[in-house]
């Protein structure tokens, strides 16, 4: 128990209080507790620790033999007590992160209605339209500082999973707490549900959403608009994160609304900042810079495209001009290269398609370029997979990749597992382990002619805790581009990689907390110099990371009078 921290004063006595996972401690609440707060009998008399429970709960957990079973547990823990439940992630954060985020939170999203429990955070959905502010009046969090916000449609490479999608906020503000300290009490997930257009949802008697074609055009961004201006009136200061937004609807969003509220775009600039850093730690370690290097996209989507951007701007920062970073940028989507004269395309993609007369010369030039083409022709040092299309990096186009570049850069980025664009083990063969891999789902090490290489994980979890935790600890107003760019460099100078050329490209999960309060010094900085935030010295910067981190610890409770 935190004895040094000051006491909390309860306006809630008898089962209430072993009902409220914010403030539940089970067996652990002590004697003086459970007199006072009419508590005796409730329990079994021995007054356990925090670690004696979470030992109990850690045997039980290993109990079940399947990943779904052991997330249902971890879950019915967070619903029930939420101390424990971060003291127990916190205790086998490398073993249970892939168990409460990808790639197990894909299947719960899936099964999330023939799984569903109990309720945790705000479903809005479309008929209740006109009473938005009722239901944010209604959380249970009232205090609330970040926000992870889906309307389901896109969730990780897995498709339209209506109110399922509900797992992915419930999952990320369990990483903002467990990696970046945010407090659970401020945390609050909210799913928009305007239908879906899943066929088997929509035929599924289970299915708990509202059974109705989504909504689109005008209506829908009405109905989002109404959500944005309800929670910005409930908590002005609020960090909103949109997550796993179709790509139709993901960057019109984001260009709504980055410089109205305090928001961003997880999959398109988390995703980005994250693989920037990761890309900036390799090329550190290679003693080289990014804008020497040639990249090669298989997806040409929201996020590819921002993480495209991400890198133009990184390597315009190292003195070349854009005009030349974009000529070293090549997005391919299901339909080939893009080029300029190609018809249909986004805005957003439109800048990152390659001027025809830049490829003209290429063996094979025509209207439907192949990633092998480019492959060939451009001869990328790195090649970064967002299709979410299970193994397009086939061994042809590795190898092609391998006999221009000695030691070829190659990220397939898809989640969750089941969507990889190759396995690291494949890729690693494929290049006699020359290549440097770094998946978005957790892989085992590979072990290649007696050596093992560690896989690191390029997911933007790495990204928003620290972000949050900035943005907290400053007050900052927006996240803009340039704290995004901090947060990549900062990821970069974690890099054991770059550190000492050699060991994982990315820090250990063990190390998270020291990695986000990094990034969070990193990204309130900017938000300082940028005036989004109140000025600040650096210690006292440090020092209010430090007070708004919160750990998963008892804390002392006192009875107010009734
Ligand atoms: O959730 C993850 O693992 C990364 C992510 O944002 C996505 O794939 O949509
Ligand atoms: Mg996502």
């Amino acid at each position: 128990m935190d004895d040094n921290k000051r006491p909390l004063y309860m306006p809630f006595a008898g089962p209430a209080l072993l009902e409220a996972p914010l403030i539940n401690k089970g067996s652990a609440f002590t004697e003086e507790e459970r007199t006072s707060f009419n508590l005796e009998g409730l329990l079994p008399y021995y007054i356990e620790t925090i670690e004696e429970q979470a030992s109990r709960a850690y045997d039980q957990f290993r109990s079940f033999n399947n990943a779904l079973d052991k997330h249902i547990y971890l879950r019915n823990i967070q619903d029930t007590n939420e101390t424990l439940f971060y003291r127990l992630v916190q205790n086998h954060i490398s073993e249970m992160m892939p168990i409460i985020y990808t790639p197990t939170v894909g299947l719960a999203c899936e099964r999330f209605s023939k799984n569903w429990r109990r309720n945790r955070g705000l479903f809005i959905s479309y008929p209740a339209k006109e009473r938005i502010d009722d239901i944010l009046n209604n959380s249970t969090r009232h205090k609330v500082k970040v926000i992870v916000i889906t309307d389901g449609e896109r969730i990780l490479g897995l498709g339209d999973q209506g109110i399922g999608g509900m797992g992915i906020p419930i999952g990320k503000l369990s990483l903002y707490t467990s990696c970046g300290g945010i407090s659970p009490a401020y945390t609050l997930p909210i799913t928009l549900d305007v239908g879906t257009d899943n066929p088997h949802l929509l035929e599924d008697p289970m299915y708990m959403g509202w059974r109705h074609k989504r909504m689109g055009g005008e209506e829908y961004a009405e109905f989002v608009d109404s959500v944005l201006e309800a929670i910005h009136r409930r908590w002005p200061d609020a960090l909103i994160q949109f997550e796993d937004f179709a790509q139709k609807n993901a960057m019109p969003l984001l260009q709504r609304y980055k410089d109205k509220y305090c928001c961003f775009n997880d999959d398109i600039q988390g995703t980005a900042a994250v693989t920037v850093g990761s890309l900036l730690a390799a090329c550190k370690a290679a003693n080289t810079q990014l804008s020497e290097q040639r990249i090669a996209f298989l997806g040409a989507g929201s996020a590819g495209c921002g993480i495209a951007e991400a890198i133009i701007a990184q390597m315009v920062s190292e003195g070349i001009s854009d005009e030349q970073a974009r000529r070293q940028v090549f997005m391919v989507d299901r339909w080939g290269l893009l080029q300029d004269n190609m018809p249909n395309l986004h805005n957003f993609q439109s800048a990152l398609a390659q001027k025809r007369e830049y490829i003209e010369n290429w063996s094979n030039f025509c209207d439907n370029i192949s990633l092998l083409d480019v492959v060939n022709n451009a001869k990328p040092t790195i090649l970064i997979g967002v299709s979410g299309a299970p193994g397009l990096f086939s061994e042809e186009i590795i190898k092609a990749m391998h006999s221009h570049c000695a030691r070829p850069i190659v990220f397939p980025l898809s989640n969750p597992t089941s969507r990889v664009e190759a396995t690291p083990k494949d890729i690693l063969y494929w290049t006699d382990a020359q290549a440097l891999v770094a998946t978005g789902s957790p892989f085992e090490p590979v072990v290649v002619d007696g050596k093992t290489y560690e896989i690191a994980q390029c997911n933007n979890s790495y990204i928003f805790p620290g972000i949050g935790l900035g943005v907290l600890a400053t007050g900052a107003s927006r996240v803009s581009d340039e704290m995004l760019m901090a947060s990549s460099r900062a990821l970069a100078e974690c890099s054991p990689l770059a550190q000492n050329g050699e060991g994982s490209l990315l820090p250990r999960l063990e190390d998270i907390h020291a990695v986000s309060k990094y990034i969070a010094f990193e990204v309130g900085k900017v938000a300082i110099e940028q005036g989004y935030a109140l000025p600040k010295t650096d210690e006292l910067l440090k020092q209010a990371i430090e007070d708004n981190f919160w750990r998963p610890e008892y804390r002392r409770y006192r009875r107010t009078s009734f």
